[in-house]
């Protein structure tokens, strides 16, 4: 990007305790905490989601609810599941999206013996269940209404570099099991590891794995099935793509934010915009316009350039309880100081990203006949639009 201007020491420093995080390998095993460096990214916020303010809308919502049909505990906490075969890649995903581990370093990952399982407490409070591949779910000796009953997403990797016939059995298998008792699960296929492979081999493997299916669930008279499939890799923004789709229908108020998003949109002549959790870069909602895979990366590393000036300039900002983080960081700035805004100039285009709250950020791409000179209509805008979010969140403010 040429000739960046900051506006401002961008986003305020997350520090490591920001990122709370309970990990246990095995319902036997107990709890314990992980070393920050290993701490999660994807948080906090829609803890009290029956309190969110959601206005009232003559269009019902199309996404899940968030208020589970499957929930049994009714806890709230929905559970993604990472299943499929054996080396397909389940662990892999988890810890880039969610540990920032560098994809290379998977290489390195022990094969998954025991269910191994996490909480987040994020914007949205939410567990991550990674199973062993060799695992048989309905096996007798399985309490399968403890794994599904509170289920958000159940994700299955199918390994598109390797032979999947397998996998897909399995996933119907699965899905044509889950029928009687959970009919409203979400289920998320990602045709994984696409790196590896060509263009075209690609698009026949993606089509074929759909197909194939799709073809059994209706041989079973399950049609229209609530399946969803996303080509992903670990080593391309895909797979934070496809993870930001799958937990925005875990999001009741997505509705709400896309019309917020479509709002904002039309008014200040943005092309596109996104709503990023700043911190594991999976975007919780964008406006209505097509997307495209090109605006989210320029979106996502445009991120990781303000992350990385924050971690020079950004500052602790006062904890819930007014105290600061890091007491010995003794700040001047003022409060207002932590919404900022950063532009820079892309060929013609602009890239505006102001900080919502603690953990999202508005990131706009904006069109050509919104110019830098009008940025103060656009900072009035953005800031109806904040302050609407803290309504529709009431807990993001807090
Ligand atoms: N090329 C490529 N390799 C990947 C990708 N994701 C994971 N891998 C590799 O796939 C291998 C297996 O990954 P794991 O994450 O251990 O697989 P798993 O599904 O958790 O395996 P189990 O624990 O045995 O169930 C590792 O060597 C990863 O580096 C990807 O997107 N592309």
């Amino acid at each position: 990007m040429d000739s960046p201007y900051l506006h401002s020491p961008a986003l305020s420093q997350h520090s490591p305790s920001d990122y709370d995080r309970e990990q246990d390998e095995d319902p036997q095993a107990g709890s314990s905490r992980l070393k920050p460096a290993a701490q999660l990214t994807l948080m906090r916020y829609l803890q009290d989601l029956p309190d969110a303010d959601i206005p009232p809308s003559p269009v019902p919502p199309r996404f899940h609810t968030g208020r589970l049909p499957n929930s049994k505990a009714g806890d709230g906490k929905p559970r993604l599941l990472l299943m499929g075969q054996r080396r397909s890649g389940k662990s892999s995903i988890s810890s880039v999206v969610f540990h920032k581990l560098p994809p290379s370093e998977t290489l390195y990952l022990e094969t998954t013996t025991r269910i191994k399982k996490e909480s987040m407490h994020s914007f949205m409070d939410f567990q991550v269940w990674d199973f062993p591949g060799h695992l048989d779910y309905f096996d007798p000796a399985f309490d399968v209404d403890n794994i599904f009953d509170e289920i958000g997403a159940l994700i299955w990797v199918i390994d598109a570099q390797d032979e999947y016939l397998d996998a897909i059995m399995r996933l119907n298998t699965t899905i044509l099991n889950l029928q009687h008792s959970y009919p409203n699960i979400n289920v998320e296929v990602f045709v994984h590891k696409v790196d590896g492979l060509s263009e075209d081999y690609k698009s026949d493997t993606f089509r074929d794995i759909i197909q194939r299916v799709q073809d059994e669930l209706s041989d079973h008279g399950y049609e229209n099935a609530p399946v969803s499939f996303y080509q992903t890799s670990i080593y391309d923004h895909s797979i934070f793509e496809a993870f930001s789709k799958v937990i925005q229908k875990l999001i009741p108020q997505l509705p709400t934010l896309e019309a917020l998003l479509n709002s904002l949109c039309s008014n200040c002549h943005i092309e596109k915009a996104y709503l990023f959790d700043v911190l594991s870069k999976i975007y919780i909602a964008t406006d209505t316009s097509p997307t495209d895979i090109g605006s989210y990366e320029i979106c996502s590393d445009y991120i990781d350039v303000v992350v990385d000036v924050s971690e020079i300039y950004g500052w602790d900002r006062p904890s819930e309880n007014g105290h600061k983080e890091n007491p010995e960081i003794d700040e001047t700035g003022n409060n207002d100081a932590e919404s900022l805004i950063t532009m820079e100039r892309k060929g013609n285009n602009y890239l505006y990203l102001r900080e919502i709250n603690k953990y999202l950020a508005l990131i706009c791409l904006m069109g050509d006949d919104s110019p830098a000179e009008k940025k103060a209509l656009i900072d009035y805008n953005v800031g109806v639009f904040q302050q609407a979010l803290g309504q529709v969140f009431p807990r993001a403010e807090r």
